[in-house]
């Protein structure tokens, strides 16, 4: 008993210095602590304990470990799994009890689902530059000054050169050249074209400056505004890039000085990304090292595009989505709509509310700043979280769900049941208009479209005319997040609003 309690601690110690978070309530992913590849099990023994008791699960045996994961599909078969292995099961030959802990997470360096084969059409040019060239490069950027075409992100600061990557739109301005790229990145050009990246100059760089503990969400670059190939030099610091393609996931080394080749589908249809952390896990031949970060500095080139995306890659295009989206009718968009958005909502609706008690805070700023007596509509309401704010202004809502208008009217809350398309309102009847996450749940531009329509029309005429996009920038702040919610909409004047819902549009 007492040499398997101590057995147990020494597997413990292991996981906390694999930063592996054990759990004592039920998560989906079980730890066996004490069999793995190095103590002579394997995944068919693996399989075969563990297959009697649940089914669908995957095993992650990681080379040279005296442990190993399980993944379950659900955390009752993680319950299941548990309670019949842990402190129970007996390996025949080495006569072990089996230690199970449950974990949050498996290890990045673990979660590689790939063999370790890299993304098609991703290389790493490994030493692209010397250290003399790297310190140059550095030496560019004075990140104490952010002037013109710099960011202090919440997660890194940039500085654009070429061309603004805008991060509200994910795009740049073709036709807004800014100041061009420094002199002093010249030699990397013709290095680029030494090593087969492309025939043409680069004309946009973006370079990041990220502390240890910063990273980037993951995302594909735009197709529209940027040619095939993306090239990423590394300076001052290695780190993981995370690569995800639907269920596959590759975790790829970047080291300092190295040069990341993105084009084809690693450019077009898998995501890329950094993970906010201190530290990386790195699979060497001596087994996983932990990597601490330091400062890194990257230097993103791109080519500008100047004729449409003609790419395979479909769903991951923004210049196809757009034709594509014109095709859809719309007795087939509103379908669509009824049986994606109107179902769910009415079949979720009392989690939904439950999980959503919270405002934005800046729209709860928002109307906490108009004037006694204000008259604001909220067009797509939801369980009416907003409608309780600030007191004295008079706040009435409405939505196409039929089960959260119910919770609404529950609250005393004045709520219609009606879609965004009609509002159930006079022309110029109201002082505001609200709309938070609802018009991307419209699949037409042109049903976006008259969604803005509808709430301009029902908007009285204001004699302050301000600009609607300043509004909505503001209200999205200069985050990063703006890119995956663009649909806040806070009306506060009409005034020529067929331009205003192009422009709009155009994001
Ligand atoms: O830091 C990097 O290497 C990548 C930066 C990046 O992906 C981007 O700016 O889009
Ligand atoms: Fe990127």
């Amino acid at each position: 008993m007492k040499s398997a309690r101590k057995q147990k601690r020494a597997y413990h110690r292991l996981i906390k210095d694999m930063n592996i978070i054990c759990c004592d309530k039920p998560m989906k992913i079980v730890l066996i602590c004490n069999a793995g590849l190095s103590t002579g099990f394997d995944k068919q023994m693996l399989e075969s304990i563990v297959n009697p008791i649940i089914t669908e699960c995957e095993f992650i045996m990681p080379q040279g470990r005296s442990y190993c994961f399980i993944r379950c599909r659900s955390e009752m078969d993680a319950v299941e799994l548990y309670n019949k292995l842990h402190g129970r099961f007996i390996l025949n030959r080495q006569r072990t009890i089996l230690y199970l802990t449950y974990i949050q997470s498996v290890p990045d360096v673990y979660n590689d689902t790939s063999n370790f084969t890299l993304p098609p059409g991703l290389k790493i040019i490994e030493d692209f530059i010397d250290e003399k060239e790297e310190k140059l490069l550095l030496n560019i950027v004075d990140w104490t000054n952010m002037g013109s075409f710099s960011s202090d992100l919440k997660q890194r600061k940039v500085k654009h050169f070429g061309y603004e990557f805008q991060y509200h739109s994910n795009k740049v301005d073709p036709n807004l050249p800014i100041m061009s790229i420094p002199e002093e990145c010249s030699f990397l050009q013709d290095l680029f074209k030494k090593h087969g990246c492309g025939t043409y100059d680069y004309d946009q760089l973006t370079i990041n400056h990220y502390l240890p503990g910063q990273g980037i969400p993951p995302h594909i670059d735009t197709h529209s505004p940027f040619e095939d190939t993306i090239l990423s030099l590394s300076l001052s610091s290695s780190c993981v890039m995370n690569f995800k393609k639907g269920d596959v996931k590759v975790n790829v080394v970047l080291p300092q000085r190295s040069l990341l080749v993105m084009t084809g589908e690693a450019r077009y249809a898998w995501t890329h990304g950094i993970s906010s952390k201190y530290s990386d896990l790195i699979e060497t031949t001596n087994g996983v090292v932990k990597q601490m970060r330091g400062v890194r500095t990257s230097f993103t080139f791109r080519k500008v595009r100047r004729d449409p995306c003609s790419c395979i890659f479909v769903e991951y295009c923004d210049t196809k989505k757009d034709s594509f989206s014109s095709f859809i009718d719309n007795k087939s968009a509103a379908e669509l709509e009824r049986s994606y958005v109107h179902k769910v909502y009415n079949e979720i609706s009392d989690h939904f509310s439950e999980t959503r008690s919270k405002g934005w805070p800046n729209v709860i700023k928002f109307l906490n700043s108009l004037n006694d007596g204000a008259l604001v509509v909220d067009v797509g309401c939801g369980n009416g979280k907003y409608l309780h704010t600030n007191e004295n202004i008079v706040k009435i809502g409405c939505d196409r769900s039929s089960k959260l208008a119910e919770i609404c009217r529950k609250r005393n809350f004045e709520v219609l049941l009606s879609d965004c398309l009609h509002l159930p309102y006079k022309d110029n009847s109201v002082d505001f208009a609200i709309s938070i996450a609802v018009i991307h749940h419209l699949s037409t531009q042109e049903r976006r479209k008259r969604a803005i329509s509808e709430m301009i029309r029902i908007l009285r005429p204001y004699e302050i005319v301000q600009n609607l996009l300043t509004v909505i920038c503001l209200y999205l702040g200069k985050n990063e997040l703006v890119t995956i919610s663009l649909d806040i909409i806070i009306f506060l004047k009409k005034k020529n609003y067929q331009n205003y819902v192009q422009r709009f549009l155009w994001y």
